[in-house]
């Protein structure tokens, strides 16, 4: 499905301070768009107030990486942000701005992801409200949020088989295990570590570049 001209399917991936310490934050982001990742997430858990101006920074830099690359711009949690950075999409969970009221604030054209953990009802309240994609998971133990509710492989095959929504799954996805999960209904692949833990970003370039292949060998799902 689109938002705007961005289609939300293939390798998304999710920025991590502690994965990509500076230097070296940047240049780890643009590789992995080298390697193919359609969708860019800023997920910074800083202070929002005491780490604003870096906070700025670093999503202005990555929004203008994204538009270089025509991938898709998601600021994590802080409508704030979003909007002083103009950014295209917005992800919120259970402890975020609901997404009526954001809809409400920012109109069509935002792109709204939000979480849905382990719940269908979540999913489904959240396409009533306006949302763009749903994301559930963690769907294997992760090393980027150790404590994340697991959810079962059946989840994403049941919300395959009612929802006409995007899918992003998350949680622990490797080149390994992630193919299962578009199998299972996946339409984007969300990951940190799997792509971002590599020390160099030739190495990073590399994963992206694998986790971007699951996509192309299940039937061009990232593709229009
Ligand atoms: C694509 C995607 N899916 C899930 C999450 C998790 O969101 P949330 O539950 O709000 O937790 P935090 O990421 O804010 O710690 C996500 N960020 N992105
Ligand atoms: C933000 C988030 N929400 C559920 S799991 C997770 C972290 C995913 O990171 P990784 O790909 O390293 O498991
Ligand atoms: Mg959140």
């Amino acid at each position: 499905m689109n938002r705007g001209k961005h289609t939300i399917a293939g390798l998304y991936v999710i920025t991590d301070a502690h994965w990509m310490p500076e230097p070296g934050f940047l240049e780890k982001a643009e590789a992995a768009l080298r390697g193919g990742a359609r969708i860019l997430q800023y997920r910074d858990k800083g202070d929002p107030l005491r780490d604003g101006e870096r906070r700025r920074q670093q999503a202005g830099a990555l929004r203008d990486l994204c538009a270089q690359y025509d991938a898709l711009f998601v600021v994590n949690d802080d409508p704030e942000l979003a909007r002083a950075v103009q950014a295209p999409a917005l992800h919120v969970g259970a402890e975020d701005a609901p997404v009526a009221a954001l809809r409400d604030a920012f109109g069509p054209q935002l792109c709204i992801g939000v979480s849905c953990y382990a719940s269908l009802d979540k999913a489904r309240q959240a396409v009533r409200d306006g949302a763009d994609y749903v994301a559930f998971g963690a769907f294997f133990p992760s090393p980027s949020k150790p404590r994340a509710t697991r959810v079962d492989l059946h989840v994403l095959q049941t919300a395959r088989a009612e929802l006409k929504m995007p899918l992003v799954a998350i949680g622990g996805i490797t080149e390994d295990n992630g193919s299962q999960l578009i199998a299972a209904g996946a339409d984007a692949l969300a990951v940190i570590s799997g792509v971002f833990a590599p020390p160099s970003v030739g190495e990073v370039e590399q994963a992206a570049r694998h986790f971007a292949a699951l996509f192309d060998d299940s039937g061009n799902k990232s593709k229009e």
